[in-house]
């Protein structure tokens, strides 16, 4: 691992796992179950491990999505990794897209859309959301996300950029969308999430009076299979209902 690099520490106790995110550097980092010089981990590679001052071994990994998904600070419902899958999957966002994104909430949508695209500029109209989630982005080590405070609605009139792939995660989604085609390329995707059927209805109404193309909303659903001695099954115990996703294209 490299100086600066992020790292994912795991350890077991009492049968389960207990995992750490910290950075190569100088600095120690302080374990229930000992301290770890983190210049130690210069060198190592995914899979080596490391010892607290305590005697306990730590598993190296390098954190991916999924890893920052769990350790982030919440400030309201995040969106699930299903439906940000599926923004990812039928967007086709890459590594030259430049995001537009609104609300930030927690960040966690944003640091997917980070993690992938070129750029992601993210509104939140919260001022302390916006500096838990800056903590998060940071925490994930991301430098390609920007992060502004302010309301969407009023903001975009202002935003003299073009996007690749819009998302509006927001309450108002429907007034945001009058001033989308200003600052999404011709041929460029918004993806929107709305928890309730009326502000669906709403999002399609709005997106065809701006004459957008291929407009589709989905609700996906993810169901967990069980292995227990008693058999096989979908889990009882599973999320149920999330939100509709709405994508369309400039
Ligand atoms: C459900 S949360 C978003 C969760 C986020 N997508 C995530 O994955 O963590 C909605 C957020 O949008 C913010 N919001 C609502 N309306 C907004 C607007 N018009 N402009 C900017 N942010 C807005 C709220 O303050 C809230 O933090």
């Amino acid at each position: 691992m490299l100086t600066g690099e992020l790292v994912l520490l795991k350890t077991s106790h009492r049968d389960r796992v207990k995992e750490f995110i910290a950075k190569v550097s100088d600095d120690q980092l302080h374990t229930n179950f000992g301290i770890i010089e983190l210049s130690s981990l210069v060198d190592k590679e995914p899979g080596d491990t490391v010892v607290s001052h305590m005697g306990q071994e730590f598993t190296i990994q390098r954190p991916k999505m999924p890893d920052f998904f769990r350790h982030a600070k919440r400030t309201g419902a995040p969106m699930m990794p299903k439906d940000i899958g599926m923004i990812i999957a039928y967007t086709g966002l890459n590594k030259n897209d430049v995001v537009l994104d609104a609300g930030t909430g927690s960040g966690i949508l944003t640091m997917y859309l980070g993690s992938i695209a070129k750029r992601v500029v993210t509104y939140e109209v919260n001022e302390e959301f916006m500096k838990v989630a800056a903590k998060n982005v940071q925490s994930a080590g991301l430098d390609n996300v920007e992060l502004r405070c302010g309301n969407i609605v009023d903001e975009i009139k202002n935003i003299d950029e073009k996007f690749d792939v819009i998302t509006l995660d927001t309450q108002n989604t429907k007034d945001v969308i009058p001033n989308v085609k200003k600052v999404l390329y011709p041929g460029g995707f918004i993806a929107t999430y709305s928890p309730f059927f009326e502000q669906t209805k709403e999002i399609r109404d709005a997106l065809d009076a701006e004459g957008f193309d291929e407009v589709m909303t989905m609700e996906f659903t993810e169901r967990e299979i069980s292995f227990s001695s008693r058999g096989t099954r979908p889990s009882t115990s599973k999320v149920g209902h999330t939100g509709f996703i709405t994508i369309a294209r400039a």
